[in-house]
């Protein structure tokens, strides 16, 4: 029953140290889009991406997954349109993967996981002050989902990769300072929106998320790259880092909108 559910979404896990989903949550990500039961919203405009590669600081290794950050300072790096009422500014992206390629991704789309999922987030800086205010409200944030799939090299995350030997314990960091993520997002325009959550903690509910129908595809060392990374500190004992995404959670009383036929 509902009750037995709620106590099974409220158990612990061991990775995030926090409850599976916000008691009361009624906005909880990651979900599976069902395909067809998505609904084209006609009124849905074309995203805009337009990032400053110079705007890149440097990669880190938060001890939850990789990230690389972004002076976020200036409206340099934003996106607009989409689902958006405002522009919002890239803040950082991180991504998600598993073990092996089986799993990995946070979204699923009809029940099928990819081996990695990259986010891209971003934050409302017309309304709010600071990503830190913004992180509390439901408007606050967009991230971009992009899923990953096993096929040929991808040139534009190799410079990413090539970087991930000097950032391999948690806590470490180097600097990055060009690149342009837009090289990671495809080309097609279709997406799915719908209101959701952080799925790290804080796990708040101030994320409009947009998820690209189309994958992009990297190589099998590519992501065997991201799983040499670890959870753990230098002289720590080694736990590699894998399996870095957040269960699915219900899809409650939500909507998943299609930003094609
Ligand atoms: C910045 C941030 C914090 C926590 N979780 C996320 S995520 N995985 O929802 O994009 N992003
Ligand atoms: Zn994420």
């Amino acid at each position: 029953g509902a009750c037995c559910s709620y106590r099974l979404r409220n158990a612990l896990h061991p990775l995030w140290q926090s409850p599976l989903s916000i008691p009361g949550g009624s906005r909880q990500s990651p979900i599976n889009i069902q395909w067809r039961d998505s609904v084209y919203d006609p009124f849905l405009k074309p995203l805009k991406i337009s990032y400053d590669p110079t705007t890149c600081l440097h990669i880190w290794n938060n001890g939850y997954s990789f990230l690389v950050e972004f002076d976020d300072s200036t409206d340099r790096s934003i996106i607009v349109g989409g689902p958006l009422e405002n522009q919002y500014r890239l803040k950082q992206f991180h991504f998600h993967w598993g073990a092996i390629n089986e799993w990995g991704s946070e979204h699923t789309v009809d029940s099928k996981f990819y081996p990695a999922e990259l986010h891209l987030v971003h934050w409302n800086a017309v309304v709010y002050p600071s990503f830190e205010e913004a992180v509390m409200e439901g408007n606050g944030l967009a991230v971009i989902g992009v899923f990953l799939k096993l096929g040929a090299h991808h040139e534009g995350l190799q410079t990413l990769v090539d970087a991930l030997p000097a950032v391999k314990h948690k806590d470490t960091v180097i600097e990055f300072d060009v690149f342009d993520p837009s090289c990671l997002i495809p080309s097609c325009p279709d997406y799915w929106t719908y209101a959701g959550s952080l799925t790290t903690p804080p796990l708040t509910e101030s994320v409009t998320w947009i998820i690209k129908k189309k994958p992009i595809e990297v190589d099998e060392n590519q992501l065997e790259a991201f799983r040499m990374l670890l959870f753990t500190s230098d002289g720590e004992e080694e736990k590699r880092m894998v399996d870095n995404f957040r269960p699915l959670q219900p899809l409650m009383n939500r909507t998943v909108r299609s930003s094609f036929q």
